[in-house]
């Protein structure tokens, strides 16, 4: 795990909107309607297949941060060399499935880079009988709780997991690894997809570093209002006021 998370994690800096656009002309739109509100990104794959990637340079041109949820899994060494070509793009964060190999691989690609590599646990559309479908042995709580053992093991620098498990996976990474929640909805949004949801407030309050928010600020009729509410209930949650 790479050192100083809590010198990086500027509070502020808490939520990431997930620019989940099928083009980079529409996602340029969102940036530029959230404006100053908003200093971290995440192109997921929608973006980055729809050739969003040179928009990842052009954010940390501009001096934002940038999350690329690739959510990587392959053999050890194409993850590696995958891993390695994308921290020569100044990314913060980058996605891996949470399996021993595919984690251990990508911290040997980022090493001697800035590049934190998140293992994503369970995805967050997945409940219990999701997992019993997929042919899993465990649920959801039991399974995150093995993958974030092994995410230590393999010294990734966080996880990506619903805000339901936070408190217990706390417990087990200690409080230097990074815990990403999406599934993130304020009161009244509806849950879409999502079925391991929780509202912002409740979890910072369970002790999320960072919220990723999609639909919820980029489906908004004022997107930039959206961003703010949830700033607002981060700072309220953090017991700080908000400046923006
Ligand atoms: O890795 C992720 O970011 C991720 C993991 C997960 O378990 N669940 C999840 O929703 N995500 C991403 O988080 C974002 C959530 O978007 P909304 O549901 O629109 O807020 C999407 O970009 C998802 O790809």
């Amino acid at each position: 795990m790479k050192p100083g998370k809590l010198a990086e994690q500027d509070r502020g800096e808490a939520l990431i909107v997930a620019l989940d656009f099928a083009t980079p002309e529409e996602a340029r739109r969102m940036i530029a309607t959230l404006g100053e509100s908003v200093s971290f990104y995440k192109i997921g794959m929608e973006l980055a297949y729809g050739g969003g990637l040179p928009l990842a340079r052009d954010l940390i041109d501009a001096g934002k941060k940038l999350f690329l949820d690739l959510k990587l899994h392959d053999i050890p060494t194409t993850v590696e060399k995958a891993c390695a070509n994308v921290a020569r793009l100044g990314a913060a964060f980058l996605t891996v499935h949470a399996y021993p190999q595919t984690m251990a691989a990508a911290v040997r690609g980022a090493s001697s880079s800035g590049l934190r590599i998140l293992g994503v646990t369970v995805m967050t559309s997945y409940d219990d009988d999701d997992l019993t479908e997929a042919g899993y042995a465990f649920g959801v709580s039991e399974l995150v709780a093995l993958r974030a053992r092994q995410a230590r093991l393999a010294g990734v620098d966080g996880l990506i997991l619903s805000a339901r498990e936070l408190e217990a996976t706390r417990r087990e990474v200690g409080p230097d690894f990074l815990l990403v929640t999406p599934g993130i909805r304020p009161e009244g949004a509806p849950a879409g997809d999502q079925k391991r949801t929780m509202t912002p407030r409740e979890a910072i309050g369970a002790g999320a570093d960072y919220l990723v928010v999609g639909r919820p600020i980029t489906g908004a009729a004022d997107p930039r209002a959206a961003a703010e509410a949830i700033l607002a209930d981060i700072a309220a949650a953090q017991g700080r006021a908000i400046v923006i």
